[in-house]
């Protein structure tokens, strides 16, 4: 039977290549994005997660591959797409002089049907700064005011660079329950994040990008199970010796990875069970060190993210 339109990806991005100054930022990288799912794109600083996202939405001119959205390109098909395809970029890319509720009305009209202003604005908190100008909004006020540009327009496919960046958690909150409500009215959300419990949260699939390319892919459940190890937390003196506390757990939990990752909160990633515990606790105590705080769970997809690309800043 052939594939009927639903069934097909909303975003199917082949092979994609893009360079500056011969540099490929964004090299050889696959996507597929469904209708009525959460893809969330995840990724270090300069990954290349927003320049794949613009090619999608036709504002780069990729130098290799494909993106397809909706079956179409989104450069040669960028007027048909126009109406389809809700955008928040990460700078916003607002006009600056008008008023907030104008502005997003010249949007609306732009649409055959477009979503009531009034409900729009309630659900985003839009109402108490509809009349200042855009250029005066704070940082999480504009987030706001472009999300609900970015879907007024009731899109098929919304692409979503950080929507909850530098909000606050009264804002997330509300921002998140628009994308699940998105979701389920069957449209297909591409969202980039920095932020691992939205992410958890959200995403039914997962993509981690790093250097250009997808490393990872998955359910969140996928990427934290994938490993049936557990992460064990230890608050205590700063400065521990973290290669003689892997020495030491080492025949309860394997070989586990020790890292101080803040000064005096330390990971312990392997095969954590109550013996490590107990060996934990009586090497502390052989240092006359006494443990604040030491909690076992589940690795999170942060503890995921990275262990797949490395702690150094990017
Ligand atoms: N117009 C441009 N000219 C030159 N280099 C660029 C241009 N746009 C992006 N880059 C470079 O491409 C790389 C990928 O950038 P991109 O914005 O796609 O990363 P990102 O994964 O979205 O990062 P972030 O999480 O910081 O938003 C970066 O090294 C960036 O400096």
């Amino acid at each position: 039977m052939p594939a009927s339109p639903s069934d097909s990806p909303a975003v199917e991005v082949v092979g994609l290549v893009k360079r500056y100054d011969e540099r490929a930022v964004v090299d050889g990288l696959d996507l597929v994005a469904r209708r009525g799912e959460v893809t969330a794109v995840l990724g270090p600083n300069g990954a290349g997660k927003t320049t794949t996202i613009e090619c999608c939405e036709g504002l780069r001119r990729p130098d290799g591959g494909t993106a397809r959205v909706l079956g179409l390109d989104p450069l040669e098909d960028a007027h048909a797409l126009r109406p389809r395809v809700g955008v928040m970029l990460q700078d916003g890319g607002l006009p600056t002089g008008v008023p907030a509720a104008q502005m997003l009305e010249h949007v609306a009209r732009m649409y055959a049907d477009p979503r009531p202003l009034d409900e729009l604005g309630e659900r985003l908190g839009l109402t108490s700064f509809a009349r200042t100008t855009v250029r005066r909004l704070s940082g999480g006020q504009r987030q706001r005011l472009a999300l609900a540009a970015a879907v007024v327009g009731r899109p098929e496919v919304a692409f979503l660079d950080e929507p909850s960046a530098g909000m606050d958690p009264q804002s997330r909150h509300a921002v998140w329950e628009l994308v699940r409500e998105l979701r389920d009215e069957g449209v297909a959300v591409v969202l980039t994040t920095h932020l691992m419990d939205e992410a958890e949260d959200l995403a039914d699939h997962v993509v981690v990008v790093d250097h250009g390319r997808v490393i990872a892919q998955g359910t969140v459940r996928d990427l934290v199970s994938s490993a049936d190890d557990r992460t064990l937390r230890l608050d205590a003196t700063p400065g521990l010796d973290t290669g003689a506390m892997a020495a030491a757990l080492a025949t309860a939990a394997g070989a586990p990875a020790v890292t101080e990752a803040e000064a005096g909160s330390y990971t312990v990633v392997g095969q954590v069970g109550p013996a490590t515990v107990a060996d934990l606790t009586a090497w502390l105590a052989a240092q006359d060190v006494l443990a604040t705080r030491v909690t076992v769970g589940r690795r999170t997809l942060e503890d995921v993210f990275l262990d797949l690309t490395g702690r150094q800043l990017r």
